[in-house]
């Protein structure tokens, strides 16, 4: 075995940076000399094992928001594999969406693509390499189907072809966890796996590969048996990030993947653009002590308890068993509580909980009276709901459908449910948008009704996510929004004759001060998503509109 060598000296060494392990000394005097460069290159964390969440990372020493703790590029990455059976599919030179039937072709393989000249087209770490492969059909559609072209594989063929190309990478892909246990031969994933993905490769690059490959005596790809391609699918079901910036996309990173689920997790990440080649930077989004474990989310903040356990049971094989979940009135939140649903003689205006949110099968007491749900009747009625809420969001609601949704929704949940938080936070957005509710239409009253909803929905999204690490998009429009409320108020109650030194309009004005400046705050790490761009556009106006505002009516903000 090689001996390490001293990085202060290279001489041998024997010990090592006790926070990232990968730095040697020959003794304490160098490690510190060496501490002056090794501090911003130094790994924060250790990565351990523990009988609960496998591999996993703990920091080394205390962090602060806002501090680098892994910043790397991904070990591969391709079009998100997730089956499209109409409508846009990502290009396999940049991933970017294309409509299948109307797109050029790829010159090399035929697959529809953005533009015949897409530059990740002839790079080998995109598309370059595979087109190879897909080149050996010799059949070609004469329309784009979408089962013809699968660019739902890709991502597994990207992995498969490491094999040859980087096998350094390939080995720590395949340490990544893939659950192959629980995705056995009987099971719904085993099959779709196996007809979507391994059948489609194999009948239609691999067998022409192998005649290849006996022909010339060239090996291309080593291994692909049906056992590696289900283990390939299963680390990126498993371990994947996804991007969702222009394009879909789906990567893999050598070390983010360690960080292990929190549903109040303490970093937040973001990743560069392609050009960039989408580097990964995870900071930290809460204080971090030494020894505690670093955490992402896997699932969605804005889902109630119930909804996140399933969808993290179903897809990464865990129960989860954090603060939030243990809590039935998640940190205080009340994201999924019901509304008392005794009626005559036991109503009451107390709130339904589940008494173990982490028990599949947990009654649901009133904090008030002795009215008990059992959970499939609380699940039928949030399903109904749910797909009540769907169903009017996407038929392009006026003001008053979700008014009228929200009012009977009211009556059987908490004001803080997470379906009570998706109608207000399209109604927040509407209100001062739509006709007959624009800026000069718009009642005192709904404008104040407005700014209070505002209020609501970021003391629920301060709670869930205190880091603001998960719902900086949700949280930067809702104090856009508030700032505007506040400005109608405010420009009315000037041309009135009320003036600055009004309690009332001095808190309004401070409000918006520090909604623009809370927007912007929360939105820091969003500037290469395009909808975090357009946001912070917005915003940036909105400054400017403000500003102006202050100067033309000389107010001194200092004073407010
Ligand atoms: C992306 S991997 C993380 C690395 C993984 N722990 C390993 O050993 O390779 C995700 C898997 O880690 C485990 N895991 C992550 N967070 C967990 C948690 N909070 N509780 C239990 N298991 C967890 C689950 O097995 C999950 O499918």
């Amino acid at each position: 075995m090689a001996e390490n060598k001293c990085a202060e000296c290279d001489k041998p060494a024997e010990l090592k940076c006790s926070a990232c392990k990968l730095v040697s000394y020959c003794c304490k005097d160098h490690q510190k000399k060496h501490w002056k460069s090794h501090k911003t290159l130094c790994r924060p964390f250790e990565i351990t094992t523990t009988k609960e969440v496998g591999k996993c990372l703990v920091a080394t020493r205390d962090l602060s928001p806002g501090d680098v703790i892994i910043s790397e590029l991904p070990l591969v990455y391709g079009p998100r594999p997730h089956m499209v059976e109409e409508g846009p599919v990502p290009c396999p030179g940049c991933c970017r969406l294309i409509i299948c039937e109307n797109s050029p072709r790829c010159p090399g393989c035929d697959f529809p693509v953005c533009h015949p000249r897409c530059p990740g087209l002839k790079d080998m770490e995109k598309h370059g390499h595979e087109c190879l492969i897909l080149s050996l059909r010799e059949i070609r559609a004469i329309n784009g189907l979408h089962d013809f072209y699968r660019q739902d594989t890709l991502l597994a063929l990207r992995c498969l072809l490491l094999q040859k190309k980087n096998p350094k990478k390939f080995a720590q892909l395949m340490e990544m966890e893939a659950h192959l246990d629980k995705r056995g031969p009987d099971t719904e994933i085993y099959k779709q796996v196996q007809e979507r993905t391994f059948d489609y490769l194999d009948d239609a690059f691999f067998t022409p590969l192998k005649v290849l490959q006996a022909r010339t005596g060239k090996e291309v790809l080593q291994d692909i048996s049906k056992e590696t391609v289900h283990k390939i699918c299963g680390i990126i079901d498993v371990n994947a990030l996804e991007i969702n910036q222009d394009a879909e996309i789906s990567v893999l990173y050598p070390t983010a993947y360690l960080m292990e689920h929190d549903c109040l997790c303490n970093t937040v990440h973001s990743f560069d653009t392609e050009e960039n080649g989408y580097k990964i930077t995870v900071r930290a989004a809460l204080p971090i002590k030494k020894g505690d474990h670093i955490s992402t989310m896997y699932t969605h903040a804005l889902w109630g308890t119930q909804a996140r356990r399933e969808h993290l049971k179903e897809t990464k094989y865990f129960s989860c068993t954090c603060k939030r979940c243990k809590d039935p009135t998640e940190m205080g939140s009340y994201l999924s509580a019901l509304r008392c649903l005794g009626t005559g003689v036991d109503s009451c205006d107390g709130y339904q909980l589940p008494a173990d949110p982490t028990d599949d099968n947990t009654q649901w007491l009133c904090n008030k009276c002795d009215i008990k749900l059992t959970n499939s009747e609380v699940s039928y009625l949030i399903n109904q709901i749910g797909e009540e809420v769907d169903h009017v969001q996407l038929s392009s609601p006026t003001v008053k459908d979700l008014d009228n949704l929200l009012s009977k929704m009211l009556t059987f949940l908490h004001p803080n449910h997470y379906h009570v938080y998706s109608v207000k936070h399209s109604l927040v957005q509407l209100y001062g948008y739509q006709q007959g509710y624009t800026p000069s239409q718009i009642s005192d009253d709904t404008v104040l009704k407005k700014a209070a909803m505002c209020r609501e929905l970021l003391e629920v999204t301060r709670k869930i996510d205190p880091g603001n690490s998960r719902l900086p998009l949700y949280s930067g429009v809702v104090y856009h929004e508030l700032y505007l409320a506040n400005m109608i108020m405010i420009k009315r109650k000037w041309d009135l004759g009320i003036k600055s030194k009004v309690k009332s309009m001095l808190a309004m004005i401070k409000e918006c001060q520090e909604s623009l400046s809370q927007a912007s705050e929360v939105l820091k790490y969003e500037t290469t998503t395009p909808a975090g761009d357009k946001l912070l556009n917005l915003i940036a106006s909105s400054k400017r509109e403000f500003q102006n505002w202050v100067e033309r009516n000389k107010i001194d903000l200092t004073k407010v």
